[in-house]
């Protein structure tokens, strides 16, 4: 990949907590149309790179870059948590349309004044998870895995390039996680996302990720074709042993 390719470009991305450094010079790059997994042991700076790229941290040296600025606030990235932070009283559809909210400029307009096209743009981001038909029940009567699908018809409606998932499946059954992976590809294939998705399962990776990159005290030590990654590798990842070789 050149770097012209790259929807999201990380370069010299640095941070630290306390004089504790916890990014250490990040180079990543991201095509549009393609699922990473952000692998690596706890404390290794997964989430701090997500959220930097999001905004919710600023960065001590180093540069993000989102091709397709085409947001009226922020950057144009959008977010998928573990906790899925869905308003459970209210309907499937409405928290949908609540992605679309930061994007209209309309923040704090009442669920019930959601305009036509909007709820007609949020009923197709449920049918691009398979939720239509749930559209109109209470948002927490859905079963965790349902709900983690209705917070990326959440973060469709956003129409960001880049979507961002922080363990997104760690909360959920195996089945639930096969099914939030699967989808998180197709999306990625289908709408041209740039996917970013932190896991803590290198099996899930491998079976549907197109690259697993390896973090280790905030260095890049693995980059890699998914399903390429060996299990010695892993080891080393997890273990730490010896640095690895970045291998794309
Ligand atoms: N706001 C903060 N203030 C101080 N330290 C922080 C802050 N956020 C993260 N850290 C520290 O930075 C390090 C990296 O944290 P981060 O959450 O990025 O790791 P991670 O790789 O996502 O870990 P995990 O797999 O456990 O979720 C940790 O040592 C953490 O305690």
């Amino acid at each position: 990949m050149t770097t012209r390719d790259a929807a999201l470009r990380l370069r010299g991305l640095t941070k630290a907590y306390a004089g504790r450094t916890v990014l250490d010079g990040l180079d990543l790059d991201v095509r549009s149309g393609e699922l990473l997994a952000l692998l690596g042991p706890n404390g290794c700076g997964k989430s701090t790179t997500l959220r930097c790229v999001a905004g919710l941290e600023v960065p001590d040296a180093g540069s993000v870059e989102v091709a397709a600025e085409q947001h009226v606030s922020g950057r144009p990235v959008a977010m998928v948590f573990q906790r899925v932070h869905l308003v459970p009283r209210r309907s499937v559809l409405d928290n949908v349309c609540a992605g679309g909210l930061g994007r209209l400029g309309w923040r704090g307009l009442a669920p019930a004044l959601f305009p036509t096209a909007l709820r007609e743009e949020a009923m197709g981001c449920l049918d691009r998870v398979g939720l239509a038909d749930r559209a109109h029940d209470r948002a927490g009567r859905l079963s965790g895995g349902q709900q983690q699908r209705v917070a990326v018809a959440r973060a469709l409606c956003q129409r960001a390039p880049v979507l961002l998932a922080d363990e997104p499946v760690s909360a959920l059954d195996p089945r639930a996680a096969e099914q939030v992976m699967s989808l998180l590809r197709d999306l990625a294939r289908s709408e041209g996302l740039a996917v970013v998705a932190v896991l803590h399962q290198p099996a899930l990776a491998a079976r549907h990720a197109d690259r697993t990159v390896g973090l280790r005290d905030g260095r890049l030590l693995l980059d890699q074709p998914a399903g390429t990654v060996s299990a010695a590798n892993l080891d080393l990842l997890y273990a730490g042993a010896t640095p690895l070789e970045v291998a794309a």
